[in-house]
């Protein structure tokens, strides 16, 4: 179906059938929807992979999953689904392949974008880092001096960021311990400060990630970098090419920052940045935890990317988790999403999703530009939960909004955990339970006086329940598990910017603050050009400059 043929999403009878659907259901609640069906919490679930998905506590009954995927069906998810596997520019607004599932591929896969079949050059860059992490393991790669590497700095933003620096603390227990790993994304001189200041140059390895090789914060740092290595090893030009390698699409600029292209792995215009932790881009974390274990993440990918592509609606997890947003978003006025994974290693995982989700879909125009009259993404927020248990769950448990929230657990504790920690697993998990189970079916202000509580103090006591929550529960958290949730989250992303009908591989919105920036810093050197600010930019800028002795 062409964009531009498209019946408006709120214009469609589907949408009507929700609508009305969402009227009849009114203030229907999870215990009485547990009530009704014995069955539900055992038949509202899923298998996917490694992942048992719960969607039970969720406030839809079969005819609200029945109205939602016909709203998939009249919207063509499947369609743009295919084309993107296909190769297809779904991409419209920047006219570019969508393909970030090549890169998690099987070698004799076929993928073609323009006439040429992607695939082998994505096996020839993983075998080519596979090689680079190999030696730098094995300390056969050596620096400048002849000292072997003990020290990686991923520096780049966003994208070239995010993904490493997640999926390193993910699979930390999977790491070499002997190596010591540090991201510098932040253009504040201090991010990488702290990241060096500890660090001997000679046995320091800087990778410069950067899809474009322009982003002026990355290749600010990435200069900053070379001058403190250079200083520290009281050497020249030569030393860079043994402590300097880039991940990018732009050999010309990586040529320029003095790299020498050899030292480059290669990526490609279709892969997105915050799609791209699987390419190139995850070159540190293939040297934390292997080219084997890599290449296990690349398979969990795969396996969700199989089963998004040829699982029927029914049974199709991203789908599902992707129309339940569609549904909360609209019907339910939500505006944010939680993520509250009960594991430490995925401190980061939260952050990763914001830019995997927000970026994509924090969009006001359809894919034909017009501005959409619907939601579109969320805010999606969220740190570990217990420790969000005693800081924002207040809000979520008695607070005023809806906020739709997914539980990621894990059956079993990380297996290099010190064995006196182990037991307290169970009490992580208890509490995993335990807060799916009260923010379902709360507690009604008969139980609370039933416990003696005074009157006056009942309504403060009182839970109301009914907040929908997703339950994700997995063994063992892996490489291959890793992935698997990852690609769950991006066709999540991609369901429901199709039904939304925007373009959710641009990001057009980072671009004014960008060009802004470069204006305002000449003002701040140099004070020239202040003139031309609004009076509250002006005023701020010039007390800056007082501030600054300038
Ligand atoms: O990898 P690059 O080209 O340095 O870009 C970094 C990030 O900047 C953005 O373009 C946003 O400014 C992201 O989409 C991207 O991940």
């Amino acid at each position: 179906m062409n964009a531009t043929s498209r019946t408006r999403l709120n214009q469609t009878p589907e949408w009507a059938a929700l609508g009305k659907h969402r009227e009849q259901l009114g203030s229907s609640h999870l215990r009485q929807l547990f009530a009704d069906d014995p069955e539900r919490g055992t038949g509202y679930t899923l298998r996917v992979g490694d992942l048992h998905l719960d969607y039970s506590k969720h406030l839809v009954t079969d005819e609200t999953l029945t109205l939602l995927r016909e709203l998939a069906a009249a919207t063509d998810v499947f369609g743009l689904r295919d084309a993107m596997f296909r190769g297809d520019k779904i991409n419209t607004t920047e006219d570019r392949a969508v393909l970030h599932t090549a890169l998690r591929a099987p070698r004799e896969a076929v993928i073609e974008v323009d006439g040429e079949n992607v695939v082998p050059a994505v096996h020839a860059v993983l075998d080519k880092m596979a090689a680079f992490s190999d030696r730098v393991r094995s300390g056969e790669w050596t620096g400048h001096t002849g000292k072997p590497i003990k020290n990686i700095v991923n520096i780049g933003i966003g994208g070239s960021d995010l993904g490493p620096a997640m999926a390193y603390e993910v699979l930390r227990s999977f790491t070499d311990r002997s190596l010591t790993f540090r991201f510098v994304s932040n253009v504040d001189g201090a991010d990488l400060h702290e990241a060096v200041r500890d660090l001997d140059p000679a046995e320091t390895l800087f990778i410069i990630a950067s899809k474009t090789f322009t982003t002026i914060e990355t290749i600010t740092n990435a200069t900053s970098a070379r001058d403190w290595l250079l200083t520290g090893l009281r050497a020249g030009q030569e030393a860079v090419a043994k402590h300097f390698v880039a991940l990018s699409t732009n050999a010309g600029k990586v040529a320029d920052f003095g790299i020498d292209t050899d030292n480059m792995f290669e990526f490609w215009d279709w892969v997105g940045g915050r799609y791209s932790y699987d390419s190139a881009i995850g070159l540190s974390l293939m040297i934390a935890i292997g080219p084997d274990r890599f290449r296990e993440m690349l398979d969990g990918f795969h396996l969700v990317d199989e089963h998004f592509r040829t699982a029927p609606a029914e049974e199709n997890a991203p789908l599902l988790l992707g129309l339940l947003g569609v549904w909360y978003g609209a019907f339910f006025d939500a505006q944010s999403h939680a993520v509250l994974p009960y594991s430490h290693y995925l401190s980061k995982f939260t952050a990763y999703l914001q830019q995997l989700d927000m970026e994509s879909n924090g969009k006001s125009v359809d894919r034909d530009g017009n501005p959409v009259d619907w939601q579109t993404g969320p805010v999606v927020w969220g740190t570990p939960g217990t420790n969000g248990q005693h800081a924002y769950y207040q809000l979520i448990h008695q607070g005023t909004k809806v906020i739709p929230a997914d539980f990621i657990g894990f059956a079993q504790p990380v297996e290099d955990l010190l064995p006196g920690l182990v037991a307290q697993h169970d009490l992580l998990m208890a509490n995993f339970f335990a807060q799916t189970q009260a923010l379902a079916f709360g507690k009604t202000p008969d139980e609370v006086r039933a416990e003696g509580v005074p009157e006056e103090l009942v309504a403060h006591k009182t839970f109301r329940g009914n907040h929908p929550t997703t339950t994700i529960l997995a063994d063992r958290l892996t490489p291959s598990v890793l992935g698997q949730l990852i690609a769950l989250y991006e066709h999540k992303v991609f369901v429901q910017g199709a039904v939304w009908n925007i373009d959710s591989f641009d990001q057009w919105g980072v671009e004014l603050g960008k060009v802004l920036a470069k204006k305002i810093e000449p003002v701040l050197t140099e004070g020239q050009g202040g003139e031309q600010l609004d009076s509250s930019t002006a005023a701020l800028v010039s007390t800056y400059r007082e501030l600054r002795g300038r």
